[in-house]
């Protein structure tokens, strides 16, 4: 079975600031349209962007003027934490005094490292709370750049967001990471940055020089998104079935893309091309080991929500930073796999899940899309798995529960709605 993936957001709201910050008319082919992106675009476009949808929103086209936005504005990111990490730097570079400021669950996510970073940098820069948090605003008339230390063990968008807003500053831009959480994601920033042209040298795996010079238009065409394409191969290795997802293969931008090597591990066939990304669920899963996730942590509640049906305990670690996301995520699963009846343990950055036989029950989603959408894969294979709050998955796929429905027909209890959650 092929699956429909929709683009990946990472790679969508990276290319929407980077298509801002050059010069020229960019096109963005297949972006993801869901909650996040609708939120940075509509982000940007209060800064003052020009941003047009073209053919059913799947061309965006972007018109940057090369430097940041000047002005005054109120810019909502929604939930977005990409928006929130990545758009203070661009406001930054630019001239003005900008607000930036989310909903609920986004105030409550940290931002002091970029705030602290930015004040360094010469930005007038206040935070909603004391350890950081929106909202937060930005008065700027421009950055020197210089060379600067980013703590960068709560969130790698605090890196990301400054690299891209780089290019803009007037001299050379040096950063020095800190305890970075996420790499992959760093890769992938640094990668899309020089397909907008810029000039950026990794001087070694922790200091990063990036020298002005600014951006060019581009026309990219946008990946599946890997964190997505988890659940619909962690169905695949569940149930038995081969999915493919086509698009996502050899060279991906993605780190969540080596999901799949979890999923090899217990007993899945994967197959990767340049091309397509193929996985065959073969018998029952076998557990048994521990696993380090906390490069491809958004994947980390995709197997935790399956490893009850595997036949020995599963540990994974290093995702302290997990904590810090929509939800508790730690928390999340674990309180949640207590409610289907089976053993966990947890500790600060890890959680051990035992073999059980899950009953149904209604999940907590917390308005965090990934609970929802991990949870539905259990559902596939334990009757009675309802969520308490179905919508939450439109932060990345709006379409997710009737995907997973066309793929898994007979296989599918849908995730039905108890209650049509609030977003
Ligand atoms: O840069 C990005 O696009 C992202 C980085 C990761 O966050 P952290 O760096 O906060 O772990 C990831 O969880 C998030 O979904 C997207
Ligand atoms: C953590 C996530 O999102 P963000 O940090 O971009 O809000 C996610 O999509 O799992």
């Amino acid at each position: 079975m092929r699956a429909r993936i929709p683009g990946s957001k990472s790679i969508t709201n990276r290319a929407l600031l980077l298509a801002a910050a050059a010069v020229g008319t960019s096109r963005l082919r297949l972006p993801l349209v869901s909650a996040d992106t609708i939120a940075f675009r509509t982000a940007l476009t209060s800064l003052g962007v020009r941003i047009r949808t073209w053919e059913d929103d799947e061309v965006w086209e972007v018109t940057g003027a090369g430097r940041g936005p000047a002005g005054k504005a109120c810019v909502r990111c929604e939930d977005a934490g990409t928006a929130a990490r990545f758009l203070p730097p661009f406001a930054a570079v630019g001239h003005g005094r900008f607000v930036f400021d989310g909903s609920a669950q986004l105030k409550a996510r940290p931002l002091g490292p970029l705030a602290d970073t930015l004040s360094a940098l010469g930005a007038t820069v206040t935070t909603g709370t004391a350890g950081g948090g929106l909202p937060m605003t930005v008065e700027s008339a421009g950055l020197d750049g210089g060379a600067v230390t980013v703590e960068s063990s709560l969130s790698s968008q605090f890196l990301s967001g400054l690299l891209m807003a780089a290019p803009l500053m007037r001299r050379p831009l040096a950063l020095t990471v800190d305890s970075l959480v996420s790499r992959p994601y760093i890769a992938m920033t640094l990668a899309l940055m020089r397909r907008f042209g810029a000039d950026v040298t990794e001087r070694s795996a922790d200091v990063i020089e990036v020298r002005p010079g600014g951006y060019v238009a581009l026309d990219l065409t946008v990946e599946p998104d890997a964190s997505t394409a988890s659940y619909v191969f962690a169905a695949a290795a569940v149930t038995g079935a081969t999915v493919t997802v086509p698009g996502l293969g050899h060279g991906s931008l993605q780190g969540d893309l080596r999901f799949v090597d979890v999923l090899r591990q217990l007993g899945a066939r994967v197959d990767v091309t340049d091309s397509a990304t193929r996985v065959t669920g073969e018998g029952p899963l076998r557990g048994g080991f521990r696993v380090d996730m906390g490069e491809i942590s958004d994947t980390f509640m995709t197997l935790a929500a399956i490893a009850p049906l595997a036949d020995a305990p599963i540990t994974i670690r290093g995702i302290a930073h997990a904590r810090l996301k929509e939800s508790d995520r730690i928390a999340a699963v674990a309180q949640n796999l207590r409610a289907l009846g089976v053993d966990t343990d947890e500790g600060h950055d890890w959680i051990t899940v035992h073999p059980g036989a899950p009953t149904g029950a209604r999940i907590a989603c917390r308005r965090d899309h990934r609970i929802g959408m991990a949870f539905s894969v259990l559902g596939l294979r334990v009757p009675g798995v309802t969520l308490d709050d179905p919508s939450c998955v439109g932060k990345t796929f709006p379409g997710f529960h009737e995907e997973l429905r066309r793929l898994f027909p007979s296989t599918s209890r849908p995730a039905s709605p108890q209650r049509q959650g609030s977003r």
